[in-house]
């Protein structure tokens, strides 16, 4: 199978996970290890990253999972910038993921200053991977500030719904060539995952879906699998629909 690429870096699972709303450290760490993930997202705002104390950062193996700074709790673009730099200065990663929040109750992304955080940070040399709606005028121009991949939401995050407008992330799927498209953000179980990867989206990120699970390990494991399997369907290429049936043993030619 072909590997996820972004930036240049190859990637062989297409599922991305967060690292937030779990019980506790190790098991953030055994969840992770489940969903066969190999790029990790963390809240810089979130964790300690002078590790004075117990860190969610100790949790996560540098050495084997690819770490993906975000700007979670970022309400503009000046606080995002702030949060990339410090992680960068860190010696977190000088990639990161945008996410600048314009709305508490949907958080959904403040688009404007998205774009503005992507454009200061690809100057300022990082890759960076915005959250954003599903509008494809934004998405383009977010390529043209040069973002290394494109993260529309499937729903609100944490809501769990599910893909709410597929029709947008079909002709997002369509419209965008130049780089990676991730579904991110409100995934609710397995089927979700795969629909967006049937969608032909490069990648899915989620944390709620697994983390809030009953049992947050199985699910890792099954988002695992949805994601694969998507991919593969979506390789594969579906049967075209047909509205009426037809038969699955064909008679024709068979004398009786
Ligand atoms: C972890 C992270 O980056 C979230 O802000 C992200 O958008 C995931 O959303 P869900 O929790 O809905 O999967």
């Amino acid at each position: 199978m072909n590997p996820l690429v972004i930036a240049g870096r190859a990637f062989q699972s297409r599922l991305i996970v967060g690292t937030g709303k779990y019980k506790d450290g190790p098991e953030t760490q055994a969840a992770i290890e489940a969903s066969g993930a190999e790029m990790v997202t963390v809240a810089v705002r979130r964790v300690n990253l002078d590790r004075s104390s117990e860190s969610l950062l100790d949790f996560i193996d540098p050495q084997r999972y690819f770490l993906l700074p975000n700007t979670a709790g970022c309400y503009t673009a000046e606080e995002a910038i702030r949060a990339a730099r410090l992680g960068r200065e860190v010696g977190l990663s000088d990639w990161v993921k945008i996410e600048v929040i314009g709305d508490q109750q949907t958080l959904y992304p403040d688009i404007h200053a998205t774009l503005e955080a992507t454009r200061v940070l690809v100057k300022e040399g990082f890759t960076v991977l915005p959250y954003t709606s599903d509008d494809i005028v934004f998405a383009k121009r977010l390529i043209d500030a040069g973002a290394a991949a494109v993260m529309p939401l499937g729903a609100p995050i944490g809501s769990g719904l599910g893909l709410q407008n597929t029709a947008n992330l079909r002709i997002l799927r369509e419209l965008i060539t130049e780089v990676p498209l991730i579904v991110d953000a409100g995934v609710g179980t397995a089927s979700d995952a795969t629909v967006a990867m049937e969608l032909g989206f490069d990648g899915v990120l989620m944390n709620t879906a697994i983390a809030q699970a009953k049992d947050p390990l199985l699910m890792a494991e099954a988002m695992q699998h949805a994601v694969l399997s998507g991919r593969q369907a979506f390789l594969a290429g579906r049967m075209p629909r047909k509205l009426y049936a037809t038969a699955s043993s064909p008679l024709e030619g068979i004398s009786r």
